[in-house]
């Protein structure tokens, strides 16, 4: 059986004119390559503006108009081009934005969960939209509160209601964590296990490598635009790190708790 989701040498470039006509081209992904089945985490990690989510965004036909994009990109071994797009985004393959802008801020969360069971087609929207947030520990009370009136935590497990309520295949979550106190970013990445775990494929993108390395079968680390490895967790967790090639990879190593917390310079805020 072919891997519910294959990239190989994915490539984005932009093109932008400087002041006056000069047409320049910026090379923004230069050769990404990701493989993720049924059943697996896979953890996408590297640096802020290595590429991850041009990435995701790749493979759900949203980038913008400017950009210019080639390589392959392949659900269940069928190329994805525009026509199955339409198909499988939003259904098949979910995307977990980034920003949790992603919210109507002047609807209920009631309101806006009860209308994506619509979308996926449940009969009793109210029912299913309850049950779902049951599910995650979210009772009755939060379905007349607004956006505003949750916390970072809950607002994600809104989010994942949300976008796992039409049954997705692949999803593909950007950066979920972050700003999460500890307690919060493990029940999220519980919820992504779990969904690998019931057959679907997930690809978590992150900056925490820690809570990643407890729930990935498989980590991908991109650098400048380029997938530079792909191991498994413990290539991180055993043989102090040898296992690890790539000079960013081993810095990656460095910068774990177990490992003395050393951030390289580049990297520092
Ligand atoms: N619309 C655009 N026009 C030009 N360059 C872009 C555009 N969108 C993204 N880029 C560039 O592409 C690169 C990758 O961006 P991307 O958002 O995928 O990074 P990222 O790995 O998700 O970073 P972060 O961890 O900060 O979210 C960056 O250098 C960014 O500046
Ligand atoms: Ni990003």
């Amino acid at each position: 059986m072919k891997p519910l989701l294959t990239i190989e040498e994915l490539r984005v470039s932009f093109v932008q004119y400087d002041r006056g006509l000069r047409r320049r081209e910026i090379v923004a992904l230069a050769g990404m390559d990701l493989t993720a089945d049924r059943g697996q985490v896979v953890a996408l990690v590297g640096a802020s503006g290595a590429g991850k989510t041009l990435l995701a965004h790749a493979v759900l036909g949203m980038l913008p108009p400017n950009a210019t994009q080639s390589g392959r990109i392949a659900y269940a071994g069928a190329p994805v081009d525009a026509t199955a797009r339409r198909r499988l985004a939003g259904r098949e393959i979910v995307l977990l934005p980034q920003s949790v802008d992603y919210l109507d801020p002047l609807a209920t969360i009631g309101r806006q969960v009860r209308r994506s069971a619509h979308l996926a087609g449940h009969a009793d929207p109210r029912r299913v939209a309850a049950t779902a947030l049951a599910q995650r520990g979210l009772g009755d009370e939060v379905l007349k509160r607004y956006p505003h009136e949750l916390s970072g935590g809950m607002t994600r497990r809104v989010l994942v209601t949300m976008a796992t309520m039409g049954d997705p295949q692949l999803i593909l979550a950007d950066e979920p964590t972050p700003g999460l106190p500890p307690a919060e970013v493990a029940t999220v990445l519980r919820e992504f296990r779990a969904l690998a775990d019931d057959g679907r494929a997930v690809v978590l993108i992150t900056h925490e490598l820690g809570g990643a390395l407890e729930i990935a079968d498989v980590v991908v680390i991109c650098h400048d635009g380029r997938t530079i490895e792909t191991v498994e967790p413990s290539a991180f967790t055993a043989d102090e790190g040898r296992r690890l090639r790539h000079p960013y990879t081993r810095t990656l190593w460095q910068a774990l708790p177990a490992n003395g917390f050393h951030v390289p310079e580049e990297d520092r805020c």
